[in-house]
């Protein structure tokens, strides 16, 4: 039976690199006979202009029907402070993680031994990273209520946000993330802030109890700041990183960084059912959007774990992954991974680059 894939654009960049992984995706598909169909949708800023909202119903119906989404970036200048909260590109992010429930959310940080001099960090505490940050992404302060900005009987005006966890949500992430160290070096570390929030006290007894049905992985806790500084002077003694919402946004871009560039690191969300949605971790890039300078290879990378995941074609993820070993091992860089002696190439080149490499 055909599975269909949706594909989703977005605003900025996300044109430019949707375009190149799609390529990619297609020509996979032809290689290897995997019988997807296709289809687009929209979601964000463009979306809104033109359907009044960042997540359209046709979109949604679309959505709800598909095996599994690739997306490419969101959001803008030109939409930021001019639409109520709701109706801003990224409420559409937000909408349809939570429409799908898309809880599970894995972001690989991967250092590719080519990229080691692209990182900001020195080539020992990068060479051989690989760290899988599990991030909840439908719960805690991005969701929960009350929120907003209210005015005190003083004229003041004060915002806030809630920053809530059921122990079902912290468990069904608990599992996502002790399951996948089983996979790898089996263990977990607990990122909270367990000495200051009680969401964080409840989220820490939870791991500890689906720890237990867990022997084989090792759990440990770490404070988020002291998280934040243990990334940088020695990431990888981390295996599975396990974290909420709003933390895995921070940790992950920070993670993205000691591989090189935020062009890198893919990501999966998926629902209990392993449907999915495979974007890149960083935004729409307002400044360098329009200018084939973007680095489409997270978005690439995104797509291998599409067919991993929601599709179970691990061998044509695998065929995607050394593509884009092979094009970094040929020296062809976009401007964000760019070092000396190397050949500086466009986003729509290094789509087309990973294409011609597939069979290679
Ligand atoms: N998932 C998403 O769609 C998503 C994620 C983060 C931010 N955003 C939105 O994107 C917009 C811009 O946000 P921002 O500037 O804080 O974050 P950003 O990730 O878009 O950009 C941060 C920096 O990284 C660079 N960068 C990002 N992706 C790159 C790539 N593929 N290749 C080369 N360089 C790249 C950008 O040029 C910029 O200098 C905002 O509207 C924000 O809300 C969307
Ligand atoms: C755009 C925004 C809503 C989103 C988030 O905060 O989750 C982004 O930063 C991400 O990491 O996917
Ligand atoms: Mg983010």
């Amino acid at each position: 039976m055909s599975k269909n894939v949706l594909i989703i654009e977005g605003d900025g960049i996300g044109v430019e690199i949707i375009a190149a992984a799609e390529k990619v995706l297609k020509a996979v598909n032809e290689i290897d006979n995997l019988n997807l169909t296709f289809d687009t949708a929209m979601l964000g800023g463009r979306a809104y202009d033109q359907y009044g909202k960042p997540y359209p119903d046709d979109t949604q119906t679309k959505a709800r029907a598909a095996d599994a989404i690739l997306f490419g970036a969101l959001g803008g200048p030109q939409w930021d402070g001019k639409t109520e909260r709701h109706l801003r590109p990224e409420a559409g992010l937000l909408d349809i993680r939570s429409d799908l429930g898309l809880f599970a959310n894995l972001r690989p940080a991967v250092a590719f031994e080519q990229l080691v001099a692209a990182s900001p960090l020195k080539p020992e505490l990068v060479g051989g990273l690989d760290i899988m940050i599990v991030r909840e992404l439908t719960g805690g302060i991005y969701f929960g209520q009350p929120r907003g900005i209210r005015t005190l009987e003083n004229g003041e005006k004060q915002g806030f946000n809630t920053d809530v966890y059921k122990e079902s949500e912290i468990r069904r992430i608990a599992k996502v993330a002790f399951e996948a160290a089983q996979k790898r070096n089996k263990r977990v570390c607990s990122v909270d802030k367990a000495n200051v929030l009680e969401v964080t006290v409840l989220w820490r007894e939870v791991m500890e109890e689906v720890a237990k049905g867990y022997p084989d992985v090792e759990l440990s806790h770490m404070y988020v700041d002291n998280a934040a500084m243990q990334l940088v002077i020695n990431p990888k003694q981390f295996d599975v990183l396990v974290t909420g919402n709003l933390f895995g946004d921070i940790l992950s871009d920070e993670a993205s960084m000691i591989t090189g560039s935020i062009g890198m690191l893919p990501s999966a969300s998926l629902d209990v059912n392993n449907k999915g949605f495979y974007e890149p971790c960083h935004g729409s890039a307002p400044d360098i959007a329009g200018q084939d300078i973007a680095n489409p290879l997270a978005t690439i990378m995104s797509a291998a774990m599409l067919l991993r995941y929601s599709i179970g074609a691990a061998s044509s993820a695998d065929r995607i992954q050394a593509a884009v070993g092979r094009v970094l091992d040929a020296g062809l860089r976009t401007k964000d991974i760019y070092s000396d002696g190397m050949t500086l190439i466009g986003c729509e080149a290094m789509g087309q680059a990973v294409v011609d490499a597939l069979t290679e």
